[in-house]
């Protein structure tokens, strides 16, 4: 009995499924015999994938030594193929290299669906990956993050549930012991492939000094907005250079064109300010990184960069057969060169655990052992009492435990709950976590959201300040996250133009304020377009 159980329960199952097995697992859970909570066997959630004795290539080696790029080139010569990276701009840097080479490509990311006429081929976010289709090849780009306590599970469900016959693990020698290990269960066969550094690296022995030092093709990287605009401003007031600027919370379109007004040689953007958004995988031509700090705070505290940070970010420079092909790492500060330098020369941590969480199904079924149990209590109680394997840890869900105890209140069903929890609000930002509040309010009372209710149709504003800069950043989340559940909830969410069209003019006024930051310039473009207001506890307060 068991055994049938456990062969339906074989996972990513449809929805509706779910539902007629739990009402049959309802009396058999309450005598103890099965345990939903039980993780340890996280290989037997992909059947489609167990189906196939998978070829694994593990591609390994230090930054800048061609692993996505043997990866990627395996990919373009398959009859079908998966891309799976960290970040947005890889997805798309992808897509665009297969377009170019005649192999058809969409892109797919959480807010974007770029559908090619005969694409047999996908580059995607990681948490995108289609896990339903057949490949012939599939790449996981940056797989280390498989330790990343908060995205580490999505990395882990691809490693797991990618149904190719060939799969491509591009990363850190670091996670090598642990692949083999998870992999040992799935009857895949497994090679590993290192790699050397294509170009050099050099630490320098000294500090950048003064900022008359700054130089074409250098990249300053610093982890604060603020610091980031004070250090633009300080290099273009000394009237040599323009700087780019790539950050976090910057929009990911703005984040690309910043990105590549600063890779072309044409444009006068020849210094790049950033934080460690430009840290993975990304080809830049940075002919040196200079550390402003080697300190960032993680949310809670202060702390040192790690020895993967540090490396992954300094990797950034002399990329093989860019402009610079050999790279130079200092630091602002003399004092922070002996530690820049023994990270270098040092060994990232062996990873010893790869992130888990539960799929849906197994909450939903959890949950139906406890019908009066809120989605909060049904996560945290789960997590509790979940059971692992040595292998790995439960991913951090702060965010989602955030989100549910809002969803609690509301008239909502226990999926659409999952999704406003696995939706990519930012629970730290008043204006974010707000606007969800509003959508989820809004669905659970009309079972549609109309994009008016929440934003009055109006102008946005150039931003005068890094406090409306801040919060025209937040307005464009909110925009994010309305196309991010018109993607998941079509009939509900309709306003998908609205939204990409707001955001866009989001990007506009967002770029303006870079352009005219530091140069005093005046502005490119001057749009004359209608405030917009943002509805907060039936207030309109105008942004
Ligand atoms: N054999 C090659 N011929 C031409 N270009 C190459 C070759 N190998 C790598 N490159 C180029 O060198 C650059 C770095 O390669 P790649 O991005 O594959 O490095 P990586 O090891 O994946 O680095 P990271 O760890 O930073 O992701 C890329 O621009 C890539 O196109
Ligand atoms: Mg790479």
């Amino acid at each position: 009995m068991n055994i049938q159980i456990k062969m339906k329960l074989h996972l990513d199952m449809k929805f509706r499924s779910v539902l007629s097995v739990c009402r049959s697992l309802r009396k058999f859970s309450s005598s103890g015999k099965f345990d939903f909570t039980d993780l340890t066997s996280p290989h037997t959630w992909y059947p489609v994938a167990r189906r196939k004795k998978r070829n694994v290539v593990l591609h390994v080696g230090p930054t800048n030594s061609g692993k996505t790029y043997h990866a990627l080139k395996q990919l373009e010569s398959s009859s079908s193929g998966l891309y799976c990276g960290p970040l947005r701009l890889l997805a798309w840097e992808v897509a665009k290299k297969l377009n170019k080479a005649k192999v058809p490509c969409d892109l797919i990311t959480g807010q974007e669906r770029e559908e090619v006429e005969g694409a047999k081929h996908k580059s995607a976010t990681v948490e995108m990956a289609d896990l339903s289709s057949d490949y012939q090849c599939a790449v996981v780009d940056e797989i280390q993050m498989v330790g990343c306590k908060t995205r580490g599970f999505s990395f882990t469900r691809a490693l797991l549930g990618i149904p190719a016959d060939e799969l491509h693990l591009c990363g850190d020698p670091a996670a090598v012991p642990l692949i083999q290990q998870i992999l040992k269960v799935t009857g895949d066969s497994v090679e590993v492939q290192y790699y050397d550094r294509l170009s050099p690296l050099v630490p320098s022995k000294v500090p950048l000094g003064s900022f008359s030092n700054i130089q074409r093709g250098d990249c300053i990287v610093t982890f604060s907005r603020r610091e980031i605009y004070r250090l633009k401003k300080e290099i273009e007031s000394q009237g040599k250079h323009l700087c780019s600027v790539v950050y976090g919370s910057l929009p990911p379109e703005t984040r690309t064109r910043q990105a590549t007004m600063f890779n072309d040689e044409s444009s006068e953007f020849d210094v790049l300010v950033a934080s460690d958004a430009i840290g993975m995988g990304l080809n830049l031509n940075i002919s040196r990184i200079i550390f402003s700090t080697l300190q960032k705070f993680d949310g809670v505290e202060m702390r040192d960069l790690t020895v993967p940070e540090i490396k992954q970010i300094a990797g950034r420079a002399g990329r093989y057969g860019s402009k610079f092909p050999r790279g130079e790492v200092t630091c602002i500060d003399g004092e922070d060169l002996p530690l820049l330098h023994s990270a270098l020369g040092s060994p990232p941590p062996i990873l010893e655990c790869a992130g888990l969480f539960p799929t849906f199904d197994l909450l939903y079924l959890y949950s139906c052992l406890h019908p009066n149990a809120g989605f909060h209590q049904i996560l945290e109680e789960f997590l509790h009492s979940a059971k692992l394997s040595a292998n790995y840890f439960i991913s951090n869900c702060e965010e989602m435990l955030k989100v549910a105890a809002v969803l609690d209140d509301l008239p909502l069903g226990i999926h659409d709950k999952y999704l406003f929890c696995i939706s990519p609000v930012d629970m730290n930002d008043d204006i974010s976590s707000q606007g969800l509040t509003q959508f989820a309010t809004n669905y659970a009372r009309k079972g549609i959201v109309w994009l008016k209710e929440i934003f009055t149709p109006g102008t946005l504003k150039v931003p005068t300040t890094q406090a409306a800069l801040k919060e025209l950043e937040s307005i464009h989340k909110v925009l994010d996250l309305y196309v991010w559940l018109s993607f998941r909830m079509e009939d509900s969410f309709p306003d998908r133009e609205v939204a990409a069209s707001q955001k866009s003019i989001c990007n506009l006024l967002i770029e303006d304020f870079l352009e005219r930051l530091g140069s005093e310039r005046p502005s490119r473009r001057m749009l004359p377009m209608p405030p917009i207001y943002l509805k907060r506890n039936g207030r309109e307060c105008r942004i």
